[in-house]
C-alpha cells in the first residue's frame, strides 16, 4: 500500500495584504518550496497523488461554531478595509478574499487522507495545506489559522470511520490551543504537544498551555503538554520526549489513527521556534509512529517559516512515509536540564493516568510554576525590531544525508530444507561468497561442516549489508547463541564499528563488551544481579518476556534511548528459543530497531523457530507491525526494576533521564 500526497497550488492564492509584522512569515511560498522539494528529490512521484476537495459547512461544523462559520463566509466579498476590520477581532491571523476558500481545501484536504487511510487506498500520506489549523477554535481564527483540519479530521474519522481513539500528535512549535480546547474533555482523542512556552512568556502566553493541563473531566489524562522553556531544544530533547512520555503513553492508549499537527517551526532555521533540531529529526519522529494504529498515519501541515528546513524536513517526513531506510542521527548529545525538567513535570502529572508510568519520577524540588510569569508582566515577546532580526545569527546545518534504498530490501539465510517466506531474496552460501571468505572462516569458530555454513551465510549477510546491497535480513541457525556469538566475537565487530545486540530470551550471552564495539541488549526474565559494564544491560521482566506490558516499556523506555545514543551500524536481533515473547510485541521490537543502522537490521531465530518466520518477513519487508492490544491488561511491576535499572545506567547513558539530574 502506498503514501498519499494531497497538494493544490490553489492553496497558494492567498497572502497577506497590508503590513502585519506577525504575520508577514506566513507567505505562499511555503507551500511551493515544500512541494517542489517533493517534486525536484523524486518522491512525488513515489506518491499517490489525491486531489483536495472543500469541506463541506456540516464537516467545518464538527468543530466550529455556526456564528463563525457564516462570518468567515463573508469575506470573500470583502473590501480590504472590511477585511481588515473583520481581522481585527481575532489575534496574529489575516484574512484574503480567497482564504476562506483556501481553508476549506486545507480542511478537505485533511479528510481526503483520512479517507485514503481509513478505507485502506494508502497506508499513510502528507497534506500541504495552507492555511494551517491547529490554533483556530470553535469560533475564533488565531496563528495565521481559519479551521482546525486536524481537529476536524479526528471528528470525521470518528463520526464516518467508526475511528474509536485517535492520536494526534502537535509535533509544531506552537502549542495547538485550539486542539486542546476541542477534545480536553475526550478520552477518545489523545491530544500530545510540545511547543515553545519559556514560562508562558513565548505566544500564544496561555497558562493552559503548561505541562499541568491534563484534560478535564472523562478527558483527564488524554492531553498532554511538553512545554520547552529555553530555545535552542536539539534532537536528544525531542527523541526523549517521544521515548519517556508520548510513546508509552501512544501504546497504552492503542490508537486506530495517528493524526500528526506536522507542524516545522520546531527545526533548526525557523524565526519561530529558535529550535536546533536538524530536519532529519522528523524521519524519526515520524517513523517512531508508524507502527501504531497499524500504520495508519495522516501528517497535515501546520506551522514551518525558515523555507529551507520547511522543505527539508517535508520531505523527510514523506520519505519516511514511502518506507526508505531512516538517516543516522549523527553526534546525538543529552538533553539538557530544562528539557528533563519538562518532561519530569509532565511524566509526574501523568502518572496517575497511565499505568506504564507509573513509576514515574515525584515533580522537582524546584517549583517550575513560580517561574510562569503573571500574565500582566508578559505582554508577550517584545516585537523584534529590524537590527535584531539580523543579528539573531543565521543558522546553518548540513544538508540531509541521502537515504538509499538498497536493491534488496530483506534477504534470508536458510538451511536448504527450510522455505523462504514471499518476498525474501534467498541468499545461498555457495555462490554469494567472496573469495575473501576463503581466507577468514576461523573453523574453530564454525566448529562442525553445519556451523561452516551458518558462518557463511551470515558473513554474507552482513558483508552486503555494510555495502548496502541488502537492507535487512533473517537467518535461521541451528543454536542461536553460538551465532550471536560466532558474528559478535569474529564478524560483527571488525566488519562494522558498532554492532547493537539485542537478545530476547535467556542466555549465557559472556561476552567481554568493554571496548564499545557492541553494546549487548537483553530482554529476559532472567534476573541477573550482576551488571557486566555499560556495554551489557540484562533487562529482567519478572513475569518474563510474555508479558507485553512490561517488554514494551523496557523497549521504549531503554532499548529506543540506548539504541539512539549507541547509534549502532549494524543491529543483530536475536530470538532465543523459548523466549516467550508474542508475536505482535516480537514485531514491534523489529519495527521499532530498523530506526537505527539505516535499517539494517539482522535477525536470528532457531532452526525450528519457522512458525515465526512470517511475522518476522512482512516487517522486515516493510509492512507495519500490528497494533499490541495486550496492553490493556493490569501492569506488573517490573517498571519499578525499569526506573531502578534507569537510576542506574543513566550516569553512563545520558539518553535514560527523565528527569533533572538529583543534585539540582
Ligand atoms: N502578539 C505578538 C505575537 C507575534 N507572534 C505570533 C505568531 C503566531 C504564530 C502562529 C503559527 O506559527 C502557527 S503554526
Ligand atoms: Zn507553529
Amino acid at each position: 500500500m502506498g503514501t498519499a500526497l494531497i497538494y493544490d497550488e490553489e492553496m497558494t492564492k492567498y497572502k497577506l495584504l497590508w503590513v502585519d509584522p506577525a504575520c508577514k512569515i506566513e507567505v505562499p511560498e511555503r507551500l511551493s518550496v515544500s512541494y517542489e522539494a517533493l517534486v525536484r528529490t523524486g518522491l512525488s512521484d513515489r506518491c499517490v497523488a489525491v486531489p483536495p476537495r472543500e469541506a463541506s459547512d456540516a464537516e467545518i461544523l464538527l468543530v466550529h461554531s455556526e456564528e463563525y462559520l457564516e462570518g468567515v463566509k463573508k469575506t470573500p466579498h470583502m473590501t480590504l478595509e472590511d477585511l481588515k476590520e473583520f481581522t481585527l477581532q481575532y489575534g496574529d491571523v489575516y484574512f484574503h478574499p480567497n482564504i476562506y476558500h483556501c481553508a476549506k481545501l486545507a480542511a478537505g484536504s485533511a479528510l481526503q487522507l483520512v479517507d485514503s487511510v481509513m478505507t485502506g487506498t494508502v497506508r499513510n500520506g502528507m497534506a500541504l495545506v495552507r492555511p494551517p489549523g491547529h490554533h483556530s477554535m470553535r469560533s475564533a481564527a488565531s496563528g495565521f489559522c481559519v479551521f482546525n483540519n486536524v481537529a476536524i479530521a479526528a471528528r470525521y474519522a470518528k463520526q464516518k470511520h467508526g475511528a474509536k481513539r485517535v492520536l494526534i500528535v502537535d509535533w509544531d512549535i506552537h502549542h495547538g490551543q485550539g486542539v486542546q480546547y476541542c477534545f480536553e474533555d475526550d478520552p477518545s482523542v489523545l491530544y500530545f504537544s510540545w511547543h515553545r512556552y519559556e514560562h508562558q512568556k513565548f505566544w500564544p502566553n496561555l497558562r493552559e498551555s503548561d505541562y499541568d493541563s491534563v484534560g478535564k473531566g472523562s478527558g483527564a489524562g488524554f492531553n498532554i503538554n511538553v512545554p520547552w522553556n529555553k530555545v535552542g531544544m536539539e534532537n536528544s530533547d525531542y527523541l526523549s520526549a517521544f521515548c519517556h512520555v508520548l510513546l508509552p503513553v501512544a501504546y497504552e492508549f492503542c490508537p486506530d489513527l495517528v493524526l500528526v499537527c506536522a507542524g516545522f517551526d520546531s527545526a533548526i532555521g525557523d524565526p519561530e521556534g529558535e529550535m536546533c533540531a536538524t530536519p532529519d529529526i522528523f524521519a524519526h519522529l515520524t517513523h517512531l509512529l508508524m507502527n501504531l494504529a497499524g500504520g495508519k498515519l495522516c501528517a497535515v501541515l501546520e506551522g514551518g517559516y525558515n523555507l529551507t528546513s520547511l522543505a527539508q524536513s517535508v520531505c523527510q517526513t514523506v520519505q519516511t512515509l514511502l518506507g526508505d531506510p531512516l538517516p543516522r542521527l549523527a553526534n546525538l548529545g543529552s538533553p539538557c536540564e530544562s528539557a528533563l525538567e519538562s518532561l519530569q513535570c509532565v511524566r509526574s502529572v501523568l502518572r496517575r493516568y497511565w499505568p506504564i508510568l507509573k513509576h514515574a519520577a515525584d515533580p522537582p524540588t524546584t517549583d517550575v510554576g513560580s517561574r510562569r510569569i503573571k500574565l500582566a508582566k508578559a505582554e508577550g515577546e517584545k516585537a523584534e525590531t529590524a537590527e535584531e532580526e539580523r543579528s539573531r545569527e543565521e543558522k546553518v546545518w548540513p544538508e540531509p544525508a541521502e537515504r538509499l534504498r538498497p536493491p534488496v530490501c530483506s534477504a534470508s539465510a536458510l538451511p536448504d530444507d527450510a522455505a523462504c517466506p514471499d518476498g525474501l531474496k534467498r541468499l545461498t552460501s555457495s555462490k554469494d561468497l567472496g573469495p575473501l571468505l576463503g581466507r577468514r572462516i576461523k573453523t574453530e569458530v564454525a566448529g562442525d561442516a553445519d556451523g561452516v555454513a551458518t558462518f557463511l551465510r551470515l558473513y554474507t549477510l552482513i558483508e552486503k549489508m555494510r555495502t548496502n546491497e541488502i537492507g535487512n535480513g533473517v537467518a535461521l541457525v541451528p543454536d542461536v547463541a553460538a551465532a550471536v556469538k560466532c558474528v559478535v566475537q569474529d564478524l560483527g565487530s571488525d566488519l562494522v564499528n558498532r554492532v547493537l545486540v539485542v537478545c530476547v530470551g535467556k542466555e549465557e550471552l559472556n561476552y567481554a563488551t568493554a571496548d564499545g564495539k557492541m553494546l549487548v541488549v537483553q530482554i529476559s526474565g532472567e534476573d541477573k544481579e550482576e551488571q557486566k559494564g555499560k556495554y551489557y544491560i540484562p533487562m529482567c521482566l519478572k513475569k518474563g518476556c510474555g508479558d507485553t506490558v512490561g517488554f514494551i516499556q523496557a523497549v521504549l523506555g531503554l532499548l529506543l534511548p540506548l539504541g539512539y545514543e549507541y547509534d549502532p551500524g549494524l543491529v543483530l536481533l536475536s530470538r532465543m528459543p523459548g523466549s516467550g515473547v508474542g508475536d505482535c510485541m516480537w514485531q514491534q521490537l523489529i519495527g521499532l530497531l530498523k530506526g537505527f543502522a539505516k535499517g539494517h537490521t539482522l535477525v536470528l531465530m532457531q532452526t525450528n523457530d519457522e512458525a515465526c518466520m512470517g511475522p518476522t518477513a512482512s516487517v522486515l519487508l516493510g509492512h507495519p507491525a500490528p497494533p499490541l492490544q495486550e496492553l490493556l491488561t493490569p501492569l506488573p511491576d517490573d517498571g519499578d526494576a525499569l526506573e531502578r535499572m534507569r537510576e542506574r545506567l543513566q550516569a553512563d547513558w545520558k539518553m535514560l533521564q527523565t528527569a533533572v539530574s538529583s543534585g539540582n
